[in-house]
């Protein structure tokens, strides 16, 4: 990754180069072609470096010519001011008389004052030499001067800084001793040492920690907040992150300000140019206020969180991407019902909510896709996968369904064969192109079944109500390498997340920003029909009008049949009669029934008072949709 290094000699630097030090480390040669952007980026550079110097010797002109004038001015007219004395008169009630004695006596201690002073400064100036005056005169410009610095402090709004200063990157040493208070290494810490100096960046600094030898940089992961506290600054400004090719050096990132209370708008707003969703997803910024992308083409994603914890705002940055890639073909399937998904019927193959029976068919149809998109590459020859050039000469696109609260598909009837679908097209659609997104406010089992929990290899963790949640999402041991989602502040941190990508470490990041109160997601769906009405992608008519499938209520209903109220033993009996191979009982019915608000209680049928349905909930539950 390239960055502008700041105080590093002002100097665009490949990111290892800031940690020169490394042994074996050869630095990345300048690609053909890009030395020009290098040489206009480091004049740029330059040229911003001298607009700063050019301002701060015009506000240091300034500050150095208008204090002395401005200070001794007021100063003065205070002094004339007291000498006439404005502050007695009629106003106050005193008469001319009294006030005229003031002024006189005032006159008299003036000249008191004065008189001694201009006495002493001309007998120097004859005796002694011939630039007391101007010794005096100093002293007076001297005194004005204090007086106008006291007075623009006291104005100023903010505390003041000087130039150079203030940046709050610590000597070398401190950082060491914060680290072994820390304890990110145990035993002979006396060895613990910088192998890289601290380096200010634009918004923070860097270092790189070489632990004691034999000590693992991987044990430190999870002690940010512990190195945070010794070195006095907020734990969400600390961020690790391993080096691959030194396993006991760890690269230290300080951040002046937490990057997480930022918002950060979503790069997708106001973008009306095609987009190329196999480069990646813009996902968010991480701890460095770097961006984040997220390849959803190699893998199937898991979002998860408690709620409100920024779900919709991930996937919709996700849905959006698609949207603008002007070819993936988009399915949303809603569980939630709240009509979250509104925004982009126009431009989505499918958009419905609370249909399982519906989703069943399509992810069955999803998977006669893969399997044809399979064939075809047998055919081609070439690569096992899917990729863009393969896209365009087989005729395929992307396929990309995303099934948001999945617990109310996965608890459905139909949830056992939608769980075997999803559980095939989270392992093999990638590679067809048939791509998965599942977000849940719940990460129970019931929710997500751990076999689709282990083929998504994409996972997002938002704010989780604990740990053990938090392990539900990013893996068991996830707690104890020190990736925590339920550690992420609730209310300040909506959107933040740990993003576990297989294969590498994960990140914690912030989403970007799409406001789904205001006309972001209607701005980014009118610029992606543009663009699909263009290119001739747009489903045939728009995405059918919201469909909820009632069939359970229907189901429980018939087998209820002519009765008012039936106890939930009876009621079973007549379900499993009727489906054998649902496998109902009593739980099973309540999960069935939960989504559409309908609970059992006690109730009296035959002078018997036990647990059981009322038809009338049964009937409102299907007038309420
Ligand atoms: N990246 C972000 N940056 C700033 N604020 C955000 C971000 N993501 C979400 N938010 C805020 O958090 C609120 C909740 O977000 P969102 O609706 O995405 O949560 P959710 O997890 O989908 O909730 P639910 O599960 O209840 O549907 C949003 O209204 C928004 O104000």
């Amino acid at each position: 990754m390239t960055q502008i290094a700041e105080g590093h000699e002002g100097t665009l630097l490949p990111f290892p180069e800031r940690v020169p030090e490394l042994p074996g480390y050869v630095p990345d040669p300048v690609p053909e072609g890009e030395g020009f952007r290098v040489r206009l980026a480091r004049f740029a550079q330059g040229v911003k470096h001298r607009r700063h110097l050019l301002k701060y010797a015009v506000k240091a002109t300034y500050l150095t010519v208008s204090a002395p004038v401005v200070g001794t001015a007021r100063l003065a007219g205070t002094g004339w001011r007291w000498i006439r004395a404005d502050d007695y008169g009629s106003a106050r009630g005193d008469s001319p008389a009294f006030v005229e004695a003031v002024r006189t006596r005032r006159r008299r201690q003036a000249w008191m004052i004065a008189g001694p002073y201009l006495g002493v400064t001309a007998g120097a100036w004859l005796l002694w030499d011939g630039a007391a005056p101007v010794l005096s005169l100093s002293l007076v410009l001297g005194t004005g001067t204090a007086v106008e610095v006291k007075r623009r402090l006291a104005d100023r709004t903010t505390p003041l800084r000087f130039p150079g200063l203030g940046k709050k990157t610590p000597a070398d040493n401190a950082v060491v001793r914060a680290a072994i208070s820390a304890k990110l290494a145990t035993g002979s810490v006396e060895e613990m040492r910088l192998a890289s100096p601290v380096i200010t960046e634009a918004s923070g600094w860097s270092t790189v920690l070489q632990l004691p030898p034999g000590q693992r940089a991987r044990k430190a992961i999870g002690k940010e907040a512990d190195f945070a506290s010794a070195l006095g600054v907020g734990e969400t400004q600390v961020v690790f992150d391993l080096l691959p090719e030194h396993a006991g050096r760890l690269a230290v990132y300080v951040a002046k300000a937490d990057p997480f209370l930022k918002i950060y708008p979503s790069p997708l707003i106001g973008r009306t140019d095609p987009m190329d969703f196999w480069a990646g997803i813009p996902a968010g910024v991480n701890g460095r206020g770097k961006p984040e992308t997220l390849r959803l083409v190699d893998a199937s994603l898991l979002v998860a969180g408690e709620p409100r914890a920024g779900k919709s705002a991930a996937v919709n940055g996700i849905i959006g991407c698609a949207a603008l890639a002007v070819t993936p073909r988009i399915h949303l399937w809603d569980g939630k019902g709240a009509g979250d998904h509104r925004p982009w019927r126009k431009i989505a193959h499918t958009a419905e909510k609370r249909n399982a029976s519906g989703l069943l068919a399509h992810l069955k149809r999803m998977q006669a896709q893969m399997e044809r998109v399979f064939d075809m590459l047998d055919e081609a020859g070439g690569s096992a996968k899917l990729t863009p050039a393969l896209c365009r000469q087989l005729g395929v696109d992307i396929e990309l369904t995303v099934v948001d609260e999945t617990r109310y598909y996965v608890t459905s009837p139909q949830g056992e064969e939608i769980v075997d679908a999803m559980v095939d097209i989270a392992s093999r659609g990638p590679a067809a192109g048939v791509l998965l997104v599942l977000a849940s406010q719940r990460m129970t089992t019931d929710a997500i079944p751990g076999p689709l929990k282990g083929v998504c290899s994409l996972r997002w963790a938002m704010r989780c109500p604990d740990s053990t949640a938090s392990n539900a999402v990013l893996g068991q041991g996830a707690v104890g390498r020190g990736f925590d989602a339920s550690e992420i502040p609730r209310r300040t941190h909506r959107g933040v997340g740990i993003l576990d990508a297989d294969g590498s470490e994960p990140v914690k990041l912030r989403s970007y920003f799409l406001d789904d109160s205001g006309p972001d997601l209607t701005d980014i769906a009118e610029a992606a029909y543009v663009l699909r009405q263009a290119a001739g992608t747009l489903p045939a008519g728009p995405a059918p009008v919201d469909q909820v499938d009632d069939a359970p209520v229907r189901d429980v209903l018939a087998a209820m049949g002519e009765a008012e109220r039936m106890h939930t033993a009876e009621l079973v009996a007549r379900l499993a009669e009727r489906q054998p191979s649902m496998g109902w009982d009593a739980s099973k019915l309540a999960a069935v029934l939960r989504p559409y608000g309908v609970t059992p209680g006690d109730l009296k049928v035959g002078g018997i008072n036990k647990n059981g349905y009322r038809r009338e909930d049964l009937l409102a539950a299907l007038g309420g949709f």
